[in-house]
C-alpha cells in the first residue's frame, strides 16, 4: 500500500470516529471468535486420540473414554455456539457502521462537490462527478462492511490457527506456515496488477456515465436531429472499452483464486505425506495427524476469504483514491478572513429597502483557460442608482462580466469593488445577498413554484404573492392549476422559457437586492409580456444600480450609460442618444436592428 493510500486510509478516521466505541468493541470480538473456530479442530484430534487410546491433552489425562468423549463434545457444541452468535453481532455491527460512515462520506462530498469553483465544474463532466457519489462511495462501503474488518477477522484466524500448530507439531507447522511466503509474495504481485486495472473499471464507467447523461440531457437535440444511431455507436463504443477494462480485473480475481486453491492441495498432499508417515513411525497420533489435516483447511479458509475479499479491497482502495482526489479539490473561491467577514447577508427581504450600490472594474483582465484573454484591463463604474447597459457582439465577454461581479469565477488582474470594498473581502453570502441577477437560462429545482421563489429566503406565501403583483405576474401564476403550490418538474420542463425567465424575475425581486444584474432576462417572452414586464421592472429597477445586458437594443434606450465591448475590451462608453450618431460599432447595432437584421 502506498504512502497516498494510507493518508487517504487515515482521512477515513474521523468518518469512523462517531463509531469508535461500537467498532472497537466489535474488533473486541474477533479474538473469540477466532478461539473458538481455532479450537474446533483440536476438540476433533482430541476425539481420535481418546478412541485410539493415544496420549491427550492434559485437561482429558486420566478420563475414562465416555465421560472424555461426552466432555469433548459439549466443548465442540459451546465453541460452535458461542462463535457464531458473536459472529452475528459482529456483522450487523460492521454492516451498520459502514452505512454510517458512506452516508457521512457522501454528504461531505456533496457539500464539497457543491463549494467548488465553476472552474472544476467546467473540467469535469456531471455524470463523472455522479459516479464518484455514488458508485464509488457505494464500492468503498462494500469494502468496509465485508471486507476490511473481515480482512482483521481473518488475519486473526490465521494467527491463532499457526500459534497452536506451531505449538502442537512445530516441525508440521512450521513446514505450513513456510507455504505462506511464496504465496504472499504472488498475492501481492497480483493485487498491483489488479488495482491499476479496478482503477481503469472506474474511469471507464465515470465515461459511461457521463456519456449517458449528457445524452438524455440533450435528448430533444438527439432526436431533433437523427443522432440516436450516432450516440448509440459512441456509447456502445464506451460500453465496450468498460466490459473489456471487466475482464481484466476478473483475469487477475480467478488467478489469485487458483493460484489459492492449488497451493492449498499442494499443503494438504504434504501434511498427509509426512504426517502419514510420521504416525507411522509412531512419532505422532493419528489424533494429532487429524488436527494438522483440519489446520491446514481451515489455514486456507481465511486466505480463500482473502482472496475473494481481495476484488473489494481493491475495488475499495480505487473508491477512496477517487473520492480522496475529489475531496482533495481545494475550494478555489473562498471568505477571506478579514475586518468584513462577520458581516451578515440581510435574510428578510420584506424589509424597506435599504441601499443602493456603487460597482468599479478596476482594470480587470480575466481568461477562462490560459492564453485566452477574454476580458482585457477592463474598467468602468456604475454609480449608486445608475443603470448600465452592456452590449456588443456574441462572445465579446458580457456574461463573463456577471460571473466575476457574482465571484463564480476571480480576475487574473484588477479589482472588482461593490460600494468601495473588494468584493474578495466581502463574505460571499452577503455579496450574493447583494446582487439579484436574473439569467437568461433559468434553473428551475423540483418542487412547487413558492420553493423555487423562495429558494434560501425567510418568506411568507403572502409575501411572494404581493411581489408578484407588483411585478405584474400575477396572471401568470393564476394560470398555474394550483399557485404557488404547483409543482414544477426538473429543470422546468412542465414550463416554457418565457415563463421560466417571469419565475427567475420574481425570484431576484422577493431578495431586494440593492444591484440588480439582468442578463438578457426578457429575450425568451413574447412581445406583450416583455412590455408589461419592462414596465413593472421599471419600480424594481427604481433607486437601485442595475447592470442590463441585452441584445434588442430598445429595451437599453433609457439606460444611464452605455457601455461598448468588443473581444472583451471597453471600445465605446455614453448614453444612446450620444452613441447613435457617433459613427461607431453601437451606431452600427443600431442599423442593423433598424433594418430588422441579426448580426452575428
Ligand atoms: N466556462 C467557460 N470556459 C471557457 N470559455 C468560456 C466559458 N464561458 C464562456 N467562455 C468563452 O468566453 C467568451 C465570452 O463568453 P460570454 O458568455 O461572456 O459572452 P457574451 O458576450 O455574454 O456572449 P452572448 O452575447 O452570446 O451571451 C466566449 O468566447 C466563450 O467561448
Amino acid at each position: 500500500m502506498s504512502s497516498k493510500d494510507s493518508r487517504r486510509l487515515r482521512r477515513l478516521l474521523p468518518y469512523l470516529a462517531k463509531d469508535g466505541r461500537r467498532l472497537g468493541l466489535t474488533l473486541l470480538m474477533l479474538i473469540p471468535v477466532a478461539l473458538m473456530a481455532a479450537v474446533q479442530p483440536l476438540l476433533v484430534g482430541q476425539v481420535i486420540a481418546v478412541l485410539r487410546d493415544e496420549s491427550t491433552l492434559s485437561w482429558l489425562a486420566g478420563l475414562p473414554v465416555g465421560p472424555a468423549l461426552r466432555l469433548l463434545i459439549s466443548s465442540l457444541c459451546f465453541a460452535i455456539l458461542i462463535r457464531f452468535s458473536l459472529l452475528g453481532v459482529q456483522v450487523f455491527n460492521i454492516q451498520a457502521v459502514g452505512q454510517r460512515l458512506t452516508a457521512r462520506i457522501r454528504e461531505d462530498l456533496f457539500s464539497h462537490a457543491m463549494a467548488l469553483s465553476l472552474y472544476f465544474h467546467d473540467r469535469i463532466p456531471v455524470g463523472k462527478l455522479l459516479t464518484r457519489l455514488t458508485n464509488d462511495v457505494d464500492a468503498l462501503a462494500e469494502v468496509f462492511s465485508s471486507g476490511v474488518v473481515g480482512i482483521i477477522a481473518d488475519i486473526v484466524t490465521l494467527v491463532v490457527i499457526i500459534l497452536t500448530m506451531v505449538s502442537i507439531e512445530a516441525r508440521l507447522g512450521f513446514i505450513l506456515l513456510m507455504t505462506q511466503v511464496p504465496m504472499t509474495f504472488a498475492i501481492i504481485s497480483l493485487q498491483r496488477r489488479y488495482r491499476k486495472a479496478n482503477y481503469k473499471v472506474r474511469e471507464d464507467l465515470s465515461q459511461l456515465n457521463a456519456d449517458f447523461q449528457e445524452n438524455l440531457q440533450g435528448i430533444e437535440v438527439v432526436q431533433m436531429f437523427c443522432r440516436e444511431a450516432f450516440n448509440s455507436i459512441r456509447f456502445a463504443r464506451t460500453g465496450s472499452s468498460y466490459r473489456k477494462a471487466v475482464d481484466g480485473t476478473i483475469f487477475l480475481d480467478s488467478a489469485i483464486s487458483a493460484l489459492i486453491e492449488w497451493i492449498a492441495l499442494i499443503v494438504v498432499a504434504m501434511i498427509l505425506a509426512l504426517g502419514g508417515s510420521m504416525v507411522t513411525h509412531k512419532l505422532m497420533g493419528l489424533g494429532t495427524l487429524t488436527t494438522f489435516i483440519l489446520y491446514s483447511q481451515r489455514l486456507f479458509d481465511p486466505l480463500r476469504q482473502l482472496a475473494e475479499r481481495f476484488t473489494q479491497i481493491q475495488g475499495g482502495l480505487t473508491a477512496i483514491e477517487r473520492i480522496g482526489e475529489l475531496l482533495e479539490q481545494p475550494i478555489e473561491i473562498v471568505d477571506l478572513a478579514n475586518q468584513y467577514s462577520s458581516l451578515t447577508p440581510n435574510r428578510n427581504s420584506d424589509q424597506e429597502f435599504v441601499h443602493a450600490s456603487e460597482i468599479i472594474f478596476e482594470d480587470v483582465s480575466f481568461s477562462y483557460r490560459q492564453d485566452e484573454p477574454i476580458l482585457r484591463a477592463l474598467s468602468f463604474r456604475v454609480p449608486i442608482g445608475k443603470h448600465v447597459a452592456i452590449v456588443g457582439p456574441t462572445g465579446s465577454g458580457k456574461s463573463t462580466i456577471i460571473r466575476l461581479l457574482c465571484r463564480l469565477y476571480e480576475p487574473q488582474k484588477g479589482k472588482i469593488l461593490l460600494d468601495g470594498i473588494d468584493i474578495r473581502a466581502l463574505p460571499l453570502s452577503v455579496l450574493r445577498h447583494r446582487l439579484g441577477v436574473v439569467l437568461q437560462d433559468t434553473f428551475i429545482c423540483s418542487g412547487n413554484v413558492a420553493m423555487n421563489l423562495r429558494l434560501n429566503a425567510q418568506i411568507t406565501n403572502a409575501q411572494i404573492l404581493k411581489t408578484c403583483q407588483s411585478l405584474g405576474i400575477s396572471p401568470f401564476l393564476n394560470s398555474l392549476s394550483k399557485g404557488l403550490e404547483t409543482e414544477l418538474r426538473e429543470r422546468g420542463g412542465n414550463l416554457s422559457s418565457g415563463e421560466r425567465q417571469l419565475l427567475s424575475v420574481a425570484r431576484v425581486a422577493i431578495r431586494n437586492p440593492s444591484v440588480l444584474v439582468m442578463d438578457e432576462a426578457t429575450a425568451s417572452m413574447d412581445p406583450s409580456t416583455e412590455a408589461t414586464l419592462q414596465r413593472d421592472l421599471e419600480s424594481l429597477l427604481d433607486q437601485r444600480t442595475a447592470i442590463v445586458i441585452a441584445h434588442r437594443l430598445a429595451t437599453i434606450e433609457a439606460a444611464d450609460q452605455i457601455l461598448v465591448l468588443k473581444q472583451g475590451k471597453l471600445v465605446e462608453a455614453g448614453t444612446h442618444v450620444e452613441l447613435k450618431h457617433q459613427g461607431g460599432i453601437y451606431t452600427k447595432l443600431i442599423q442593423v436592428q433598424e433594418r430588422g437584421l441579426i448580426s452575428h
